[in-house]
């Protein structure tokens, strides 16, 4: 699929939300269009065309054919304005009385031709999106084939995660007619990799990644931190889903801490993600949802621990042994904000992604990695002892980290930057 022209004169107004939320978005939502409780999605009154309604952004054909005026129609003028310029200037000799050369007349077909020719490129859709941010900024293939790269180089210990993420993702992105937005649940301990996988989704769709002005990250604990706000809260993020999904269908958004979200407002998303194809003139089926949660984190363990008590390795764990099982525990935990959650009741999820709890040789492999980030040669004495500093369980097996690789960050520091 293309990358399309953003036409600046047709670019929704920016508001800014209102401070509680400036101070906790990232840099890169605050960047997008934001929408505050007073907030209307842009051009979006009435059941108008995509041609109008999309001001910004957007991809493929539906977004050619929206550019007013301007778009992929100039682009297509100015093209073949060069063409046109760049015949004249072969053709002009030949004009001439006896085939002379009139130095005057050349130089200006030629400047004309090469102005055209500039312009003709610029405005190819491509180019643009080149220099600056587009919405859906790479190619499917791209996207997808980046995706699978990076987990497999980056990932450790995930077989599960990688496999269903690749699949899911490439399917989606794929998919011109989609029903229903990509929805997908990524569960497990803390440090396992969630908001790593989530980064990587991110960085393969957009350049920025999380930076990116089409990317919206939330954190519960910082976002919605007081449960007797939880009204304003649903307004905000409504008018903030249904604000960027106007201005760029391909929108992701990624939900942290969501054990630790409210129910009420987990419910309030509920409709952009079901199979409408309009909701009041906008669509959310092409928008990605990403929730991390630790929810469900025992019984992935539980699976894990009965294959290794029975002497199978993590990698013959299937999907199948762990999804239902999962999505079950995830809905029936009163201590999580997923608790009988209609997301789950009404199968509005469409993968559940077990993050398995990691092992003593993956913390080493998170300890190289970060080694060779600072720029160090790494040094296999230290490797062992960072990973033996961490905390194993269960208590008499001691074959999973509890904190993943996630301190091993900080641990370094006592090794290498004091
Ligand atoms: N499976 C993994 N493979 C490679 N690196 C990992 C993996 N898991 C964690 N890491 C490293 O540890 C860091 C912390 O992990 P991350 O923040 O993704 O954990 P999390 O599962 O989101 O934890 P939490 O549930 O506490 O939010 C990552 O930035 C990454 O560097």
């Amino acid at each position: 699929m293309q990358c399309l022209i953003t036409a600046p004169h047709s670019r929704p107004r920016r508001v800014r939300p209102p401070p509680t939320w400036r101070r906790h978005l990232s840099p890169s939502a605050l960047a997008a269009p934001v929408p505050a409780p007073t907030w209307r999605p842009p051009l979006s009154a009435g059941p108008a065309s995509p041609r109008t309604r999309y001001g910004g952004g957007g991809s493929g054909a539906e977004g050619r054919k929206r550019l007013p005026g301007g778009g992929a129609g100039r682009a297509m003028k100015l093209r073949r304005g060069a063409l046109r310029a760049a015949l004249a200037l072969v053709l002009l000799p030949l004009l001439t009385p006896a085939g002379a050369v009139e130095p005057i007349s050349v130089g200006l077909a030629i400047a004309g031709a090469a102005a055209s020719a500039l312009t003709g490129f610029i405005s190819y859709p491509r180019l643009y999106c080149y220099f600056r941010e587009c919405c859906l900024q790479r190619h499917e293939p791209r996207a997808a084939a980046a995706l699978q790269q990076n987990l497999d180089k980056k990932l450790f210990g995930q077989h599960l995660v990688s496999k269903v993420v690749v699949k899911a993702v490439r399917g989606f992105l794929n998919n011109t007619n989609a029903k229903k937005p990509l929805a997908l649940s990524l569960h497990g301990w803390t440090g396992t990799g969630k908001n790593f996988v989530s980064k990587i989704v991110a960085e393969s769709i957009y350049k920025k990644g999380l930076q990116s002005k089409y990317v919206h990250q939330f954190v519960a604990t910082l976002h919605f931190p007081h449960a007797h706000s939880i009204n304003l809260y649903k307004d905000q993020l409504q008018s903030w889903i249904r604000g960027n999904v106007s201005v760029c269908p391909r929108s992701l958004f990624i939900f942290d801490e969501m054990d630790k979200m409210h129910a009420g407002l987990i419910d309030s998303i509920k409709p952009f993600l079901d199979y409408y194809e309009l909701l009041d003139g906008v669509s959310y089926r092409q928008a990605i949802f990403i929730f991390l949660s630790n929810a469900g984190a025992e019984k992935i363990t539980e699976v894990a621990l009965d294959f290794w008590r029975n002497g199978r390795t993590r990698e013959d764990i299937q999907l199948t042994d762990i999804q239902n099982a999962l999505s079950v525990s995830v809905f029936n935990n009163k201590n999580s904000g997923f608790w009988h959650s209609t997301l789950i009741d009404r199968n509005l999820i469409d993968y559940f992604i077990p993050f398995l709890p990691l092992e003593y040789k993956h913390v080493k492999m998170c300890v190289r990695v970060e080694i060779e980030s600072r720029g160090y040669a790494v040094d296999e004495d230290i490797v062992s002892r960072i990973a033996e500093e961490m905390t194993y369980f269960p208590r008499e097996e001691r074959i999973y980290s509890d904190k993943g690789c996630k301190t091993v960050d900080a641990k370094l520091d006592y090794y290498y930057d004091f």
